[in-house]
């Protein structure tokens, strides 16, 4: 019989160090999560507590020294590099405190641009979608103007829009209010809620933003290498 996989992810006994001459940096020891769908996860921790590290393990962006991830029922280290590629494209979003969107293109085209990464569609149906994302994200009446014409929280939702625009069913997120007001956090927050129940999308957020953490499903504690519930 086979087993249906629910979980979006799951890692177990997750532990990280780094070389650091001679002596070792162990920055994750024992790490535990399983993330269900629309479910959302806070992290906090102090500064070089390791939430950094465990996103990029989480994403397959490095590999752990122990322990395992599974995206979706994928066992990171059973796959190649092209494999997690595809993984990460077609299962997961990333937005990050500094948006890193594209300065020389227009929103509508930053968002655009996972879509066409992904190829297989006509340029007409990516703009669709990517308008109809700017659009759920309020933006739809600054698709045509490019990063540095937009202000902070702008910029904010249109890299939001980019990372669901391939429908995601994980989205991490790296201090995704750092730069933002609180009324833009807020409403970062709320279009966050509005996305886990229509599209079931997850989320994991990193942050030190403590009334941020606190709107979220569970919030953990990254201290001494482990995830403790708070
Ligand atoms: N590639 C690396 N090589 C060596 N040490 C590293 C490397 N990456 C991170 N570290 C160390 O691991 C620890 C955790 O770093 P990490 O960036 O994950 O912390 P963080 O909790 O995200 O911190 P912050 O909140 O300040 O962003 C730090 O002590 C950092 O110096």
């Amino acid at each position: 019989m086979t087993e249906q996989v629910n979980d979006v992810l799951k890692c177990t006994t997750l532990a990280k160090s780094f070389d650091e001459g001679p002596q070792e940096l162990q920055v994750l020891k024992d790490v535990n999560l399983l993330v269900s769908p629309s479910e959302r996860i806070a992290i906090v921790g102090a500064s070089g507590s390791g939430k950094t590290t465990l996103l990029q393990l989480l994403a397959g962006l490095d590999q752990p020294t122990s322990g395992e991830v599974l995206v979706c029922g994928h066992n990171l280290a059973n796959m190649k590099d092209r494999e997690q590629n595809r993984l990460r494209n077609q299962h997961l979003g990333f937005v990050y405190q500094f948006h890193h969107l594209l300065p020389e293109f227009t929103a509508l085209e930053n968002v655009s641009m996972p879509l066409l990464l992904r190829k297989g569609e006509s340029l007409a149906a990516i703009r669709q979608q990517a308008g109809q994302m700017l659009e759920l994200v309020g933006m739809s009446h600054r698709m045509k103007h490019k990063p540095a014409e937009l202000s902070g929280g702008e910029r904010q939702r249109v890299a939001i829009a980019r990372a669901l625009v391939t429908q995601p069913d994980l989205v991490f997120m790296d201090e995704p209010t750092g730069n933002l007001d609180p009324n833009t956090a807020s409403r970062v927050h709320e279009l966050m809620t509005r996305l886990s129940n229509e599209l079931t999308t997850s989320f994991i957020v990193v942050t030190h933003d403590m009334a941020f953490a606190e709107q979220m499903d569970r919030t953990y504690l990254l201290q001494g290498g482990c995830l403790l519930q708070s």
